[in-house]
């Protein structure tokens, strides 16, 4: 596992966006565009916040969320408010946004075929949760074993078994293609859950998994 540990969070997101607008730019460099999917959740604003900012060519960058959870966008828990008022902010406003809020019942397809035209992802950030789910890749979940499939679509839809909202994430073969993926954690309970993950060999009972043997893995108490 190739996992880095930093002194403290602010180091830890501070580096991290120093990478990924690094990659961007190499992104950027030999392919002229470049797509970036980013996790919602409670750990990854302070980096969108030190990204936003950053001098690239963000009119040629295509931001997506790894997963959304099917709530109102006025809502705290929409990781697509998230990303519109720390990511999508500043210099990173030119960049062109591809929504997963829409209504899967109708939406669905159409948003598989518009992910599906920016594979493969030239920067992958992912999150995880302590039950080991990564975008919203959750074990117990009765669409977790299409969702890794080889030839699952981009984008899949998600029921927590917990009693969380439903979901809508990209797939494990979306998450496994990326050009370069990063994992943020922080705290001592997510580090054990790595370590866990890292030791069952199960993708379905810790579908972090998906990633693990390709991406770098950033960590601070
Ligand atoms: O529900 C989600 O959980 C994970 C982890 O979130 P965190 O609050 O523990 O950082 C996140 O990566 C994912 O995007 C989100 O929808």
């Amino acid at each position: 596992m190739n996992l880095i540990t930093y002194p403290d969070r602010e180091m830890m997101m501070i580096d991290v966006a120093n990478m990924m607008a690094g990659e961007l730019r190499a992104a950027l460099a030999s392919n002229g565009t470049a797509s970036l999917a980013v996790p919602g959740g409670t750990t990854p604003g302070p980096v969108f916040d030190n990204l936003c900012d950053v001098d690239l060519d963000w009119a040629n960058v295509t931001v997506m969320l790894g997963d959304e959870r099917c709530v109102p966008e006025t809502s705290e828990r929409s990781n697509t408010r998230l990303i519109r008022h720390r990511l999508l902010t500043g210099k990173a406003a030119a960049a062109r946004f591809v929504s997963f809020a829409i209504d899967p019942e109708t939406g669905l397809e159409a948003l598989q075929a518009e992910v599906e035209t920016h594979l493969p992802l030239s920067l992958l950030l992912l999150g995880m949760g302590t039950d080991m789910h990564t975008a919203s890749l959750f074990p117990g979940a009765p669409e977790l074993p299409a969702a890794l499939a080889e030839d699952a679509p981009a984008v899949v839809r998600m029921t927590p078994r917990d009693g969380l909202e439903p979901r809508l994430t990209l797939s494990g073969r979306v998450l496994k293609g990326a050009m370069s993926t990063h994992v943020l954690i922080a705290g001592e309970e997510k580090r054990a859950a790595l370590e866990t993950a890292a030791s069952i060999h199960d993708a379905a009972a810790a579908p972090i998994r998906t990633v693990l043997g390709d991406a770098t893995i950033h960590w601070a108490e």
